[in-house]
């Protein structure tokens, strides 16, 4: 265990009415200075004092979110990866960019948040590590007026009241029973999950937020990996957990009223609560912190005070008539750097793994102990579990021994007289039950049939499915989870998806990022009539991908050939080991039969000593299993190489498709071009620099991004069509 404390990185909401009088920042030091006058008009925090200073880890003005990213989310994305559990959580008055930190603004993929960023680090971070095996599920939940919500539940929320529980497990830290966990092998399969669920977040409108976020939400990604190198039964897990809390708010400032007023009085009562959690945690000697007093501070518990590396970005929002907050928001934030977790690697070991590794070591010493014996001539030692017919022997034995007819067992083994007991035991209670008039009929009956070989055991050829490791799981963690609708505010808009955009604006939006080029509105026209003609002469999208293909995609199809061909190679040599394989495994079972019937025949003429014979099949037994083993193990290599084959294959075939999407766009598609008036309309974040080419890597999220709102709009006209 190592100690970690909870770092704190203070973020400013741009603004052009800084409150220069009252707040001095010294960004070098880190620190900020608060003064408030003492005749102030605007409200008196304290009247005993009227300046303060903090100090913090980082701090970050007028910060463009790349940089956010890199000094909150980077490291601790990183140590996640290595196997520590990791939060980043944003904390703050509202209206101050929590929610624009932790999952950003919609209008340009570099407004993104850290949620979407950290999705990505972690899918490339994993990609370059072809020495484990990663499993990564997310889950999103939503804690709404003190109920819990699963977010990628298919289940209606007015229907999960009770199924989701909170629960502290020694071994996963806080653990979320009953929510949906989601496989998710892409980063855009990641980044589908964020976008359904924050659709589904409860927003509300008031003075000081037009889409305030009115619960606090928990998108947790749950890793696991296993070396492929080393002892495979070793299994890293680790949860990173996002978190954008409600804002802390002051209900007569935002004019909150009815359902507004009883979420911000939840709201008010839950960070109060994880107030005194901090305040608990930073005082020395006491040993009650009241977690359970809320279900934000319950499920955050390993996050505040436990095993996890712990980041919070406390924002602030630096005007004149927000100095209260400010203030009440640093004091807080002092608090919580106070704060000490303990964080450790988690590491388990798969018992299944286990039990396989246990029961190659006892077939192992079985064996050794079998050449020992035959080599000390004990010949007759059986370390296998007793077989029917083994134990009706025993059982006449036994029998014979009771009614007088044997004057002495020979005794061979610790085995054999657990055997002979157990036999006893039967006899003694078939007797007891013969003279009560009570016979259970318990005795071992002579069998009809031998046992034949194990046919189950036989190795299965390459087209089986391989039973994927890791498919178990613990329903640990935090999950994705859907806000009664019913408990949503009254306003219609309320209702939207939480943009500044409609889903309209945000496709056109997403498709002007492409072409933002400063260029006169003549041009523009003259530019755009071009493209207009390409796309008449738009040619058969299959037809285009042959030409794609023969063109500039040539290198990637030669690649995905060749894999392919690679492929093909793979699976015909591990057929072939498999029925090398399966033909020593039968040779053993033939070889074992051969020396059981020798051995019976030397038991019949009383033979102790094993002979010239029996001694060469007991070494042919020796040998051929020796083989196996080396087969078995290069048809395991073998196994690891085809996935990585059909790993890169899917990489490849990607890859074709997303350059085939761009270079059909590029030639065939309309990109129209806007001026430069044009881009510089709308609600543009003040910190960003306009982009002028698509960032290549914005394609997962903007896949992502189109998928959820295709899946809504399906949705809005399916609706539509039921209700007509
Ligand atoms: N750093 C920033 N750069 C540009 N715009 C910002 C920044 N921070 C906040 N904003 C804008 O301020 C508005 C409020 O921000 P946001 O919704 O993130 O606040 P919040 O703290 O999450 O509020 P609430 O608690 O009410 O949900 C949004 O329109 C957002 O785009």
């Amino acid at each position: 265990m190592v100690k970690s404390t909870v770092k704190v990185v203070i973020r400013t909401r741009p603004t052009a009415n800084f409150a220069s009088k009252n707040l001095k920042l010294d960004l070098e030091k880190k620190t900020i200075e608060v003064f408030i006058p003492k005749d102030s008009t605007q409200g008196m925090i304290n009247n005993q004092q009227e300046n303060w200073k903090f100090k913090f880890d980082d701090f970050l003005h007028n910060a463009p979110q790349e940089e956010v990213y890199n000094i909150c989310g980077q490291d601790i994305v990183r140590s996640v990866i290595e196997g520590y559990n990791g939060t980043i959580f944003a904390y703050g008055q509202t209206g101050a960019g929590k929610t624009y930190t932790m999952s950003g603004g919609s209008q340009n993929y570099k407004f993104r948040g850290i949620i979407p960023r950290a999705i990505s680090q972690i899918f490339r971070e994993v990609q370059n590590k072809p020495e484990f095996s990663f499993t990564i599920k997310v889950s999103y939940v939503e804690i709404y007026n003190e109920l819990v919500y699963d977010l990628l539940s298919t289940i209606p929320p007015s229907e999960q009241a009770g199924s989701i529980m909170i629960q502290d497990d020694s071994k996963y830290g806080i653990v979320v029973k009953g929510l949906t966990l989601v496989m998710s092998t892409s980063e855009e399969d990641a980044l589908n999950q964020l976008f359904e669920g924050e659709t589904n977040r409860t927003i509300a409108e008031h003075k000081l937020n037009k889409s305030s976020t009115r619960s606090h939400c928990i998108y947790t990604l749950h890793i696991e990996s296993r070396s492929r190198v080393e002892s495979s039964e070793k299994v890293v897990f680790s949860k990173l957990n996002l978190v954008d809390l409600a804002g802390s708010e002051r209900t007569k400032k935002t004019g909150s009223e009815g359902l507004t007023l009883t979420e911000a009085n939840f709201i008010n009562k839950s960070l109060s609560y994880m107030e005194q959690v901090v305040i608990a945690l930073s005082e020395k000697g006491r040993d009650h912190v009241p977690y359970r007093q809320s279900k934000l501070t319950y499920i955050l518990k390993d996050s505040i005070g436990g095993n996890s590396k712990t980041l919070m970005v406390a924002n602030i929002w630096p005007e004149p008539e927000h100095m209260e907050e400010t203030i009440s928001t640093l004091r807080f934030a002092t608090r919580m750097m106070r704060v000490s977790n303990e964080i450790t690697i988690n590491v388990e070991l798969d018992p299944m793994q286990l039990i396989e590794r246990y029961k190659k070591e006892v077939r192992d010493l079985r064996q050794e102990l079998a050449m020992h014996d035959t080599l000390a001539n004990r010949g007759r030692v059986v370390y296998e579990s007793y077989t029917p017919e083994q134990q009706y022997q025993v059982q006449t034995i036994a029998e014979k021994f009771l009614d007088g007819g044997l004057d002495e067992i020979e005794l061979e083994s610790l085995r054999q007289i657990k055997e002979l007991m157990n036999q006893m035991k039967n006899i003694y209670k078939k007797n007891l039950a013969r003279y009560s008039g009570n016979d259970h009929k318990k005795e071992v009956r002579p069998p009809t049939n031998r046992t034949g070989p194990h046919k189950g055991s036989e190795l299965k050829n390459v087209e089986d499915k391989d039973e994927g490791v890791g498919q178990e799981e613990h329903s640990g963690g935090f999950g994705l989870g859907r806000a009664n609708p019913n408990s949503r505010p009254a306003d219609s808009s309320a209702l939207e998806p939480k943009s500044q955009f409609k889903q309209e604006e945000q496709d056109d939006i997403l498709e002007k990022k492409k072409s933002v080029k400063s260029v006169t509105p003549e041009e523009a026209k003259k530019i755009n009539s071009a493209k207009s003609a390409k796309r008449e002469r738009q040619p058969d999208k299959n037809q285009a991908f042959m030409e794609f293909k023969n063109a500039d995609g040539r290198d990637l199809d030669n690649n995905l050939n060749r894999l392919k061909e690679e492929l093909k190679e793979r699976k015909i040599e591990l057929n072939s080991i498999t029925s090398e394989v399966n033909s020593i495994k039968k040779d053993i079972d033939e070889t074992r039969e051969i020396v059981e019937k020798v051995r019976k025949h030397r038991a019949a003429d009383e033979e102790d000593i094993i002979d010239e014979e029996e001694f060469v099949y007991i070494k042919k037994i020796r040998d051929l299993k020796k083989s196996y083993r080396v087969k078995f193990d290069s048809i395991k290599a073998l196994k690891d190489e085809v996935n990585n084959v059909n790993r890169n294959i899917e990489y490849y075939r990607d890859k074709v498709i997303q350059e085939f999407e761009k270079w059909y766009e590029v030639k065939y598609g309309f990109l129209p071009v806007i001026t430069h008036e044009e881009t510089r309309t709308g609600t543009k974040p003040i910190e960003e620099k306009s982009t002028d080419d698509l960032d290549s890597d914005a394609l997962a999220y903007i896949k992502a991004k189109k998928n959820v709102q295709t899946l809504h709009k399906a949705k809005k006209t399916l609706g539509a069509i039921g209700k007509a």
